[in-house]
């Protein structure tokens, strides 16, 4: 035997010397919930560790973030349900609790980037991304609501805006409309391949945001594809996407490696809640190493191609200096 692979890994300092990838802070997007009023921070109960915040205490996670080096940060509104109606007019209220949360974190943080979500979900009674006719989620009446969102989420400082929607055309329908008023250096993060997925579960627990009727079908893709993945990241590049997102990321790694191999655009992962979830629940019945096992899902993210990871578990990670 002239090789022997296990040379390479027979002591520490060689199995650093010889490793592929790394974990870093600047890797990690942090998403963070918002809800109401002021002293609150609750539980999402499917989330253990995750909570949503009222601004004042979102400013104070935020700056305890920073400290440990973790400095982009997307932000989610928890609405209550008398301001949710059909086309999601509250996500334009200047003095709403969404737009005031991204204008605070930005005027006491500015070093702080701030991904801002754009879609219609967390603001329409209906409870989905797009605006509902007949029964029907309607794409091109939409874009117009989410090209007005995403310019009025760069008013209160938005440094990168995210459409969340899977509605066709929307990046350069949006692209156009920053431009337009001279956001040209606001930037958008594409959920390009977003899939109906069941690991949303907990996120739409921590919004109340869960469809109203039917499901996302028609507009988040079928999880049995792959290829369908390289048309949306055509188009989004087209269209001015400065990074392609690929979500959920554990059960789409392939498609994560995909994108990274087909597109010279940063690629976006969303480690989402279920993903987040389920080791948490491991981990309480003393089923995993809790540490051992996140660190190695954000690697396995990392190593399929992602350059920017979306994580719950972005804080505990640093805050453990577990990388
Ligand atoms: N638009 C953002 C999400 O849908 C997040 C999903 C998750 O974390 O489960
Ligand atoms: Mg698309």
């Amino acid at each position: 035997m002239f090789s022997r692979p296990r040379r390479n890994r027979k002591s520490e300092v060689i199995r650093n010397m010889v490793q592929e990838n790394f974990l870093r802070a600047s890797d990690f997007i942090f998403p963070l919930f918002i809800i109401d009023g002021k002293n609150q921070k609750t539980e999402v109960s499917s989330m253990p560790g995750i909570y949503r915040y009222s601004i004042d205490l979102l400013l104070k996670e935020v700056e305890s973030c920073l400290k440990l080096g973790l400095k982009s940060f997307d932000l989610f509104p928890n609405l209550e349900e008398s301001l949710k109606d059909e086309t999601a007019t509250e996500s334009l209220n200047k003095n709403g609790l969404y737009l005031k949360a991204i204008k605070e974190v930005k005027s006491n943080f500015p070093e702080a980037c701030i991904v801002t979500d754009v879609a219609m979900d967390p603001y329409s009674s209906d409870g989905h991304d797009g605006l509902v006719k007949n029964g029907e989620i309607v794409n091109d009446e939409t874009l117009e609501i989410l090209a007005k969102m995403a310019v009025a989420q760069a008013e209160v400082g938005a440094d990168i805006v995210a459409p969340s929607d899977m509605m066709d055309g929307r990046v350069g329908y949006i692209r156009e409309a920053l431009d337009a008023v001279g956001f040209t250096n606001v930037s958008i993060m594409s959920y390009t391949a977003k899939y109906a997925s069941a690991f949303y579960g907990p996120f739409r627990d921590a919004l109340d945001s869960a469809p109203r009727f039917g499901d996302k079908k028609t507009y988040q893709m079928n999880p049995a594809n792959q290829r369908e993945a390289l048309i949306e990241g055509m188009l989004d590049s087209q269209e001015g996407a400065d990074f392609l997102m690929v979500k959920p990321a554990l059960a789409y790694l392939d498609v994560i490696k995909l994108m990274k191999d087909n597109f010279d655009l940063p690629i976006a992962a969303y480690n989402v809640s279920g993903e987040y979830a389920m080791i948490k629940a491991a981990a309480q019945n003393g089923w995993l190493d809790e540490k051992r096992a996140i660190v190695e899902t954000l690697m396995g993210i990392k190593r399929a191609g992602a350059d920017v990871i979306l994580t719950y578990h972005a804080k505990e990670v640093l805050a453990n200096n577990w990388i």
